[in-house]
């Protein structure tokens, strides 16, 4: 599991080490040098006679990259430093002159310089910056941003950042001013907060944290990101003794004569997953599902969760009448269920967080003014924990916010934040394929949901984890439909289960 930690928690996690000489920073500088190197190797097939820019701020953040900067102009890379700061770290400082590297007033030219690298170090702030970036580092990033305007995109430098994207909101995500996006960041200690969540985690690019021993265990986690194991230990695998009712039963209300698909996405998604998917929709729905799916079971009766809502419209008064009695009925029997797409109109005004709630932005916003808040969706891209938080407050519900990104929490819960899917997976009826494995994994461990609500929170993480691998595994680095993603789910849980 990947777990953030605020940037106070980890200052107070070094002080123990730094007081007793560990050279934390060596060990951050080794990894930068390690990781750039490799870069270089990738994307010019040598390290030697390779360029590399260190944007220098005032703290151990730029120390870390004028260091690690060094270390390469020792290895034979040629390495231009600018200054993005008042002042240059002292040690720093000398170590480069030593090595050659002359430390450039950040001008245009060179800047420009910069823009034509082969890979740019961003050390202008890490956990100590206060706020968006201002003085010589807000001037350094947008200078940098616009001369790279100027270079053809495959001749961009990669850009490294240390330990975050300088600028980012490190403990809310939030992005208040210009940042430099990072292809990859080194993160030292631990991962950060902004990291994982949107929209900063969107500029972290790919994320590595480098060991630096700090004792952790008294932190509260801030963000954690479920991995291939953490899915794998909250799935269960059926037993000898199992059957489709004791697998679970998962019961659908989907699908409306405009938006038939919805319905058989989502339970493409599910029926493999379950011992048992029910289905309740319009007739015309009905064919459509049943013709894909036989085994699905036309019509009401007992099961251990419910999932409602894809394909209905928030207009479709017949169909949102029955999600309503359905709801009514698993929150009175304290069964978990989903509430997706126009079922979110009828959630009753107080759930438990056996309820997952699974709104995109712009849901989350109408859901949120529907409880008197004046939210627009473009509030929610840009604090997207904030509104989650205050839903998960208003409906005492799980719920998940998704995104590029996907949130997830419950009252209470930690916040999980799952990346695992890719950009092709913007397509039409993803949500419903997501809303089917979400419904599945609360089906399969539903008595755990009932004992304990607060499951529910990394279970729909879980089910996020595996619709995101599963979009990668359809696509294999090009364009997919919805359906791809629910015809592959099946083969990434096994996937996934392996150990
Ligand atoms: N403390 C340690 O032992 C270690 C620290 N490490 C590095 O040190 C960093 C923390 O160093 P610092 O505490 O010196 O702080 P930073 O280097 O993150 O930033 C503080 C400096 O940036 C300036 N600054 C603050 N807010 C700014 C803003 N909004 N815009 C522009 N400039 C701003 C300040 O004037 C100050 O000089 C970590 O992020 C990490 O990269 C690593 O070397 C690991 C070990
Ligand atoms: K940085």
């Amino acid at each position: 599991m990947l777990i953030a930690r605020r940037a106070r928690d980890v200052t107070a996690a070094e002080a123990p080490l730094l007081a007793a000489g560990v050279p934390l920073m060596a060990t951050a500088v080794r990894a930068l040098g390690t990781a750039v190197a490799g870069l270089l190797r990738q994307r010019c097939g040598r390290v030697v006679g390779t360029s590399v820019a260190v944007l220098v701020g005032s703290g151990d953040n730029g120390a870390d990259a004028l260091l690690a900067g060094a270390e390469l102009a020792r290895r034979g890379v040629a390495v231009i430093a600018i200054r993005a700061g008042s002042r240059v770290h002292d040690g720093a400082a000398r170590a480069a002159h030593r090595t050659g590297i002359t430390l450039l007033a950040p001008g245009a030219a060179a800047l420009a310089r910069a823009a034509r690298c082969d890979v740019v170090l961003d050390g202008v702030t890490g956990i100590g910056a206060d706020g968006p970036l201002r003085g010589a580092g807000l001037d350094v990033v947008v200078g940098l941003l616009a001369a790279l305007e100027a270079v053809p995109r495959p001749d961009r430098p990669l850009v490294v950042a240390v330990d975050v994207p300088s600028g980012i909101g490190v403990d809310d995500g939030t992005v208040a001013g210009p940042v430099l996006g990072a292809d990859r960041t080194i993160t030292m200690g631990t991962a950060k907060p902004g990291l994982l969540l949107p929209p900063a985690a969107l500029l972290a690019g790919e994320v590595d944290v480098v060991d630096l021993g700090l004792d952790l265990a008294g932190a509260e986690p801030a963000v954690v990101r479920l991995e291939r194991a953490d899915v794998a230990r909250l799935w269960p695998v059926p037993g000898p003794t199992d059957h489709k009712y004791t697998r679970g039963v998962l019961g659908v209300v989907a699908g409306s004569t405009g938006y038939p698909g919805a319905a058989v996405l989502a339970t493409s998604a599910a029926a493999p997953l379950v011992g048992m998917v029910r289905f309740l929709g319009p007739d015309t729905v009905v064919d459509a599902v049943l013709a894909r799916h036989p085994e699905v079971v036309h019509g009401d009766g007992r099961a251990q969760a419910w999932l409602v809502g894809p394909g209905i419209g928030v207009d479709d008064g017949e169909r949102l009448a029955q999600v309503r009695e359905v709801l009514e009925r698993a929150v009175a029997h304290g069964l978990p269920a989903v509430v997706d797409a126009g079922a979110l109109e009828v959630l009753p005004e107080r759930v438990g967080a056996q309820v997952v709630l699974t709104p995109h932005a712009g849901e989350l916003a109408r859901l949120l003014g529907a409880r008197g808040e004046d939210v627009a969706r473009e509030d929610v891209e840009a604090r997207p924990l904030a509104h989650l938080r205050r839903a998960v407050a208003l409906t005492g519900a799980t719920v998940l916010l998704k995104g590029a990104v996907t949130l997830v929490a419950g009252p209470g819960t930690a916040v999980h934040s799952q990346a695992d899917g890719t950009a092709w997976l913007a397509t039409a009826g993803a949500g419903d394929v997501l809303a089917g494995v979400v419904g599945a994994a609360l089906a399969v461990r539903s008595d755990d949901v009932v004992a304990e609500p607060g499951l529910a929170a990394p279970l729909a993480a879980a089910a996020a984890a595996v619709h995101g691998r599963a979009a990668r595994r359809a696509s294999g680095g090009g364009p997919i439909v919805a359906g791809d993603v629910a015809r592959a789910v099946a083969a990434t849980l096994a996937e996934v289960l392996r150990d």
